[in-house]
């Protein structure tokens, strides 16, 4: 399955909410899509599960437009955060009409996971707890099997149990049936040792696109006396500083930082975390790209 994202724009009246994305997305991998509140996310998903248009550009799936094209979109089950269902339908139903619409559609793994969250065939849609909502659209994302399963902010409600439940449960459908998963999230420090890639978007546009590793590999945070942290850091690319007393602590992100570099500088250093690197590089308003 191909998936292009070329040169797409998606304005809302004045408000630009994509502005010339461009981007490929590979099979059998999992995608973390982060960005800050309005960054762009879930006007890109809605656009690759077809469910809108873009203003200019073009979303092609395997060379198809995907906007109400029922043949391309057999491959794409796109989850949000909630109304994902009619309400006043048995669960059963739901099951029922997802099983006929994806043609790789697992009851066994549906009726499993229904069973891990507690839920019930003859329950309705219409009486569900917000956690209980969540945790049927994690249902039917992982049942579906579909070669394109993109998660919106799915875990709304749920408790910390039934989280980490639901990113144990994509590892292990990952590792037996490949496909791709694009997640999208706001809890980064739970989730991201499951990417492989990251996607970061910033006011509508594509910050940076990397693999997890080489991501914290670019990344350091260095510490120590002031001068040395300063002598340091001089031509590098800075994307946070703070001072406190006669010490300094900064983050740094470039090409392949080198921890033993900084150590023999005689100033501590470590890698940073995802979480800290998408407040940092989201916070460089009109700053770099890295694209
Ligand atoms: N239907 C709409 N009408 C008008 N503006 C919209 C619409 N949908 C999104 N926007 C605007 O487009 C921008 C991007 O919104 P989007 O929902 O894609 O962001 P997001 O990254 O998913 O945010 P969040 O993390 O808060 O969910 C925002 O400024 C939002 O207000």
């Amino acid at each position: 399955m191909s998936i292009l994202i070329s040169n797409v724009t998606k304005n809302y009246g004045a408000k630009h909410a994509l502005r010339g994305m461009n981007l490929t997305i590979e099979n059998d991998k999992i995608y973390g899509l982060l960005g800050r509140n309005g960054a762009g996310k879930t006007t890109l998903m809605k656009l690759v599960a077809g469910h809108d248009l873009p203003s200019n550009g073009q979303i092609t799936i395997n060379g198809k437009n995907p906007f109400n094209n029922r043949e391309a979109l057999k491959d794409i089950c796109y989850i949000s955060e909630s109304n994902n269902f009619k309400k006043r339908l048995k669960i059963k139903e739901v099951l029922k009409i997802s099983s006929l619409f994806y043609p790789n559609w697992s009851n066994e793994t549906a009726l499993r996971l229904l069973e891990v969250f507690q839920l019930d065939l003859k329950m309705n849609t219409k009486g569900l707890s917000k956690g209980m909502e969540s945790a049927l659209g994690i249902t039917i994302g992982l049942a579906s099997r579909a070669k394109l399963t993109i998660f919106d902010e799915p875990y709304i409600g749920l408790d910390a149990s039934a989280r980490y439940k639901f990113y144990d449960l994509i590892l292990e459908e990952f590792e037996e049936y490949p496909r791709t998963f694009v997640l999208s999230t706001h809890l980064i420090d739970e989730v991201s040792n499951l990417f492989e890639e990251v996607i970061l978007m910033r006011s509508g546009e594509l910050l940076l696109h990397e693999q997890t590793e080489e991501m914290v590999e670019n990344s350091m945070i260095v510490s120590g006396n002031r001068e040395k942290v300063d002598s340091f850091i001089s031509g590098k690319n800075v994307l946070h500083e703070s001072t406190l007393v006669g010490s300094k602590t900064v983050i740094l992100y470039g090409e392949k930082m080198d921890l033993r570099e900084a150590k023999n500088a005689g100033i501590e250093a470590e890698r940073c975390n995802i979480q800290q690197l998408m407040v940092h590089l989201t916070e460089e308003q009109g700053g770099k790209m890295y694209v």
